[in-house]
């Protein structure tokens, strides 16, 4: 069960297929970012909507007002234009998970259904833990479902910006993510040596040879990099690359992940 098929694309063990965020928080900036990241050498297209909402100025009372919907859904479907079949994945990243929204579960609920229901995007990314380690299962089933009735994927995330878990807690979260409904696992976790980027290549061998997944396993940081190119052969599908900007610690431009994978994996794609 550990691969998905979306679109043209099979997601799966081996040479991971690159997705580039767009980090921009202006809506023009955001439309010029897709514009330029279409024509790089990658597979997937993430839009970092945090970026954008952390800009708008008393977040919670502009969601009051229609004009933030229908703004939302005006980007929306100028990415998908742009995408042109590529596959695209929305992300709202919380504070807590390194990203740029500080709001209530609830209200990021609201605007991934939105997103969801716009049937603009392939992936919803859904974030796994509420708070430390709680999982708020109630949301995240109405979250999921909500995502699945408008046949959208759901990649469920989590982010440790600390550290990196031990592999038995990596396989615990992954399956748990597995077991909630995830179509796409992902874990993204600090390496602080390379012992720990070893640690996190072991959990994803050990999940893939277990059928679980598909499943994203990142190793952040400087000592990560070399785990965002091999994860691929130990189970990992997708592996991000920066374009405009990166959007996470260890991110490396999309033309040297493209080189990196070109030459560890053989071969050219993209
Ligand atoms: O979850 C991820 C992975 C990531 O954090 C990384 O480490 O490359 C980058 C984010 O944009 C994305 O949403």
């Amino acid at each position: 069960m550990n691969i998905l098929k979306i679109r043209e694309m099979v997601l799966e063990a081996g040479r991971p297929k690159i997705a580039v965020p767009i980090v921009s928080a202006d809506p023009k900036e955001i439309i010029a970012e897709c514009e330029s990241i279409r024509q790089m050498p990658c597979q997937i297209l993430e839009w970092r909507a945090d970026k954008y909402l952390g800009a708008i100025e008393n977040l919670e009372a502009a969601m009051e007002q229609k004009e933030f919907y229908l703004d939302i859904i005006k980007i929306l479907d100028d990415i998908n234009f742009i995408a042109a079949g590529m596959p695209i994945i929305f992300t709202v990243r919380s504070k807590s998970q390194g990203g740029d929204v500080q709001m209530g579960q609830e209200h990021i609920a609201e605007i991934r259904s939105l997103a969801a229901q716009s049937g603009l995007v392939d992936f919803i990314d859904i974030e796994f833990f509420t708070a430390g380690s709680t999982v708020d299962e109630v949301l995240l089933r109405k979250q999921i479902d909500e995502v699945h009735k408008h046949s959208c994927k759901v990649i469920l995330s989590h982010h440790d910006f600390l550290e990196m878990p031990n592999p038995s807690e990596l396989v615990g979260i992954v399956k748990r993510m597995a077991n909630m409904g995830a179509d796409i696992c992902k874990v993204a976790a600090m390496a602080s040596s390379k012992e720990d980027s070893k640690n996190l290549l072991k959990a994803t061998a050990f999940l893939n040879k277990n059928d679980v997944g598909p499943m994203i396993m990142i190793a952040m940081g400087e000592h990560g990099k070399p785990a965002r190119v091999s994860a691929g052969k130990y189970g990992s599908c997708i592996t991000f690359a920066s374009g405009k900007q990166e959007s996470a610690p260890g991110q490396v431009d999309v033309y040297t992940m493209k080189k990196w994978l070109d030459d560890y994996y053989g071969g050219e794609e993209g």
